[in-house]
């Protein structure tokens, strides 16, 4: 049927949404490595040491789940690849990386998306982008309560994710390399609203059956179940 990828910044709802929507449609979730990530709390612990760890650690993880969500036909995936360039980019800017590193990654990306390029799909089918404010971002943050990434934790982390919001603008302006839509992330609180969810799931639906990717007389009728 179709490739799916959710794009938006840190705690949009990628994941949950993931979660939602393969249960609702009846494909396979993929989720980026947080839990098992062995350099994510060293990142953040020193984050111009291990940035580009970090960084390569998300490639390879990311390049092996693209590679099988490409081959079977039939998915949804927490996170763009297309989004880790925003991130190491915007890491740099900031004097977290040196050129040499630069340098190396832009290089091992463009080879492992020219391997993409030989894959049964090249792209996937539709990029669905979860839009939120800085303070939804936080909220959200909060709730999920990784030690790290709270700002308690480390107080420059509100500049970082700051910045991160006024990357991912453009980025999501200028995304093309599939069909794109957005979801109202601030009002749409899909984890605890029946009816918020439904709108959120219909939005997607909708847009799915107007590029052809689901049959106009498709419904579900079974209500899915939420593990919040
Ligand atoms: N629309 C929403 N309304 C209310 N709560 C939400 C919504 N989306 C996510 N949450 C809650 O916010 C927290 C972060 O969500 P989630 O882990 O899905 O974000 P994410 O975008 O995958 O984050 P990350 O980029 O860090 O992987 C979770 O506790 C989740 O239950
Ligand atoms: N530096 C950096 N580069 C990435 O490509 C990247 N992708 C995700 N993350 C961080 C954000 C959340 O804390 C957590 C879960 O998304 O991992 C990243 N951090």
């Amino acid at each position: 049927m179709t490739v799916i990828v959710l794009s938006g910044p840190i705690g949009a709802g990628k994941s949950s949404l993931t979660s939602i929507l393969a249960k609702y449609l009846g494909t396979k979730p993929f989720y980026e490595s947080v839990d098992d990530n062995p350099v994510l709390p060293l990142f953040y612990a020193d984050p111009k040491k291990y940035a580009f760890l970090l960084q390569v650690f998300f490639l390879n993880t990311r390049f092996r789940s693209i590679k099988d969500a490409l081959t079977d036909d039939n998915n949804v995936l927490d996170r763009s690849i297309y989004e880790d360039a925003l991130f190491f980019q915007m890491n740099a800017d900031i004097g977290r990386a040196t050129t040499e590193e630069v340098d190396t990654y832009y290089e091992l990306l463009n080879n492992m998306m020219n391997e993409l390029k030989h894959m049964p799909k090249k792209n996937p089918d539709l990029l669905v982008h979860i839009n939120v404010s800085y303070d939804t971002m936080l909220k959200r943050i909060q709730k999920r309560g990784r030690p790290y990434e709270q700002l308690s934790y480390d107080a420059t982390l509100e500049d970082y994710y700051k910045r991160l919001l006024r990357y991912y603008k453009p980025w999501y302006e200028n995304y093309d390399y599939s069909p794109k839509m957005e979801i109202n992330g601030d009002e749409l609180d899909f984890m605890t609203d029946e009816h918020a969810r439904e709108v959120v799931l219909e939005q997607i639906v909708a847009k799915l059956k107007e590029m052809g990717k689901l049959p106009e007389s498709w419904d579900k009728s079974t209500k899915i179940e939420i593990d919040a």
